[in-house]
């Protein structure tokens, strides 16, 4: 091609910052669920591609499917449609590379904080010197070795709640699926647990799901927030209303005019409720 002085010259292409190739932590493609016996689906047609150290909240009214989209990334449901796939391979059911973390900590009440967080490694039949280096670790990176041969009825809910991520870590997940984690904890300790999984996420580089009822909490998590909207309760299958990234880089200021209008907007989404669905319906 011939320039001249009027012909801007052609730009060169950049480089991409995500080399085109890598794989990401999570695909979600399509995915949808009906349950058998109801007569339109809970979720529909959820697509997104995450990667590798992402968090994305996931947000929306109750019964829009938050936790049945996690349920299947989990491997705890079959998708009715579409499919799942982690680190690029499908999800047919549960799995040591997927931790879930819910509300109620799911702790053996028998065994003490350090045999929770050995559970893992001990049924992955890794060798003993490495379930011990693993479960010490593990402990000391949620700040609980002090408490390892306490009992879980022993413990706070926010600690229980580092048992239940601590028990997480230890198997080395690709990703933590976590439903509602600090919805049981008071305002102080879930603050607190919010700035400690930020810390544990970024440390580890391990990619994460958190399901919310909180606005706030999933513009101070995320790096992107999936809103979701519908719900059976509505007569629409629920489904993605819109995929909100989060540009507040790491230090989240929560009193930010920033922040507070990205929690104004999704907010908005949340609350454009489902009028629109209900007029369709
Ligand atoms: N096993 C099941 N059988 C039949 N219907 C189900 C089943 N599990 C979930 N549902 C329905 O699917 C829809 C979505 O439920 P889901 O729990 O995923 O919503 P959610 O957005 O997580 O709600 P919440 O915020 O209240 O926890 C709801 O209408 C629920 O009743």
């Amino acid at each position: 091609m011939t320039t001249d002085a009027t012909t801007p010259p052609t730009p060169t292409p950049l480089t991409p910052t995500v080399p085109a190739r890598a794989t990401p932590a999570v695909v979600l493609n399509g995915l949808g669920k009906q349950f058998p016996g109801t007569s339109i689906p809970a979720v529909e047609d959820v697509s997104l591609v995450i990667a590798p150290g992402e968090t994305i909240c996931i947000v929306g009214a109750s019964g829009c499917g938050k936790s049945t989209v996690l349920r299947m990334l989990a491997g705890f449901e079959q998708p009715s449609w579409g499919h799942a796939r982690v680190a690029g391979v499908d999800v047919r059911r549960p799995g040591p590379d997927r931790g879930v973390v819910f509300q109620d900590y799911g702790l053996f009440p028998w065994l003490s904080v350090a045999e929770n967080v050995a559970y893992g490694p001990r049924q992955a039949r890794l060798p003993r010197a490495e379930v011990r280096e693993r479960t010490a670790r593990v402990l000391a990176s949620v700040g609980l070795e002090r408490v390892s041969d306490s009992f879980p009825h022993q413990l706070s809910g926010g600690m229980q709640q580092r048992v239940a991520i601590a028990r997480v870590l230890a198997n080395e997940p690709a990703v933590m699926l976590m439903d509602e984690p600090f919805g049981a904890l008071d305002a102080l300790t879930r603050t607190e647990m919010q700035h400690e999984l930020q810390r544990i996420q970024r440390e580890a580089g391990i990619t994460v799901l958190f399901v919310t009822h909180s606005i706030e909490e999933a513009v101070y998590l995320g790096d992107r927030v999936l809103v979701m909207a519908g719900g059976t309760a509505h007569g629409t299958p629920g489904h993605v209303r819109e995929v909100v990234d989060i540009d507040l880089g790491p230090v989240r200021d929560t009193s930010s005019a920033a922040f507070n209008a990205l929690e104004r907007r999704i907010d908005a989404l949340v609350h454009r409720g489902n009028a629109r669905e209900d007029r369709a319906a």
